[in-house]
């Protein structure tokens, strides 16, 4: 079966975008996925998105599958990808007002909005705080894990957990660029207390508007950036007194801007996306 498909990137976070607006199952299974985002034998990527059809109260509708094929519920920089990819789609790449749209996802409803510069803000929901929301068994279930200290590797390490629809354990440290995330990455990951796995962002703060992030992320291992994994972390640096609500997030890849609303408590989140090429596989 040959596949159409375009390359898309958040920060250097890459996607398969694939147009499923005509059948309600991805036209690809995870097996295929983890085919296709191989960067030696397929097409490369840390994800594949479907752009699948609307429901009854949203344009859109979009499901991810990680490189080892496994489906989170969300993916901010893939979101953005996304959102350019249907504007591609509509041939609406040259617009004169804001385009919003909004999209079904496994997390609930995400409105993602073409700015006129080009970049894309993200109205990304709401954090979800408790241990059984994340989930995790770091804390008994209608409890907030705010700086429980957490053992891998033979050290003590301080974690927060925010969900963003999707798990995250977020930990402060002084150097982010003495981290070897290859090695303390998949040890966070497959941690005993987080049944559904984790995503992992090593934060140091710059100032209370700044910070550094690095991730090792679920199903997909160290990437360039990760919007859900932003958004959760300037959470836990507000949880935790680190940071303000409004803050730039550095990553390898790149900044975000991420804003937790003090209006709707909402996490907002601004950024690029880029077409890269398209092709079939
Ligand atoms: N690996 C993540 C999904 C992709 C999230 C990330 N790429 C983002 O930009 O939010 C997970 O399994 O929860």
């Amino acid at each position: 079966m040959t596949i159409q498909f375009t390359k898309y990137h958040g920060l250097g976070n890459d996607f398969i975008l694939i147009d499923n607006r005509h059948q309600s199952e991805p036209l690809i299974t995870p097996e295929q996925a983890v085919e296709l985002c191989d960067r030696n034998f397929g097409i490369g990527a840390d994800g594949v998105i479907f752009a699948l059809p609307r429901t009854s109260t949203t344009d859109y509708t979009m499901r991810i599958f990680n490189s080892d094929g496994s489906e989170p519920q969300m993916c901010g920089n893939g979101i953005r990808c996304l959102a350019k990819f249907i504007a591609e789609l509509e041939n609406r790449q040259q617009i004169t007002d804001p385009v919003s749209y909004k999209i079904d996802t496994l997390a609930g409803v995400i409105t993602p909005q073409l700015q006129l510069d080009g970049q894309v803000k993200v109205d990304m929901g709401l954090p979800r705080l408790l241990a059984q929301e994340i989930p995790t068994t770091l804390a008994t279930a209608d409890e907030k894990v705010i700086n429980i200290s957490l053992e891998v590797a033979g050290q003590s390490w301080n974690v927060t957990c925010v969900s963003m629809g999707n798990p995250h354990c977020i930990t402060f440290v002084e150097d982010v660029s003495a981290i070897k995330l290859g090695e303390i990455g998949p040890l966070f990951e497959h941690h005993s207390v987080f049944p559904e796995r984790t995503n992992t962002e090593f934060i140091q703060v710059v100032n209370r508007n700044y910070i550094k992030m690095r991730v090792w992320e679920r199903g997909a291992g160290a990437t360039l950036a990760c919007g859900t994994g932003a958004c959760a972390s300037v959470v836990a640096g507000v949880l935790t007194g680190n940071c303000d609500f409004v803050v730039t997030v550095e990553l390898p890849g790149g900044c975000l801007d991420i804003e937790w609303s003090n209006h709707d408590q909402h996490l907002y989140m601004t950024g690029p996306a880029q077409r890269v090429f398209s092709g079939e596989y």
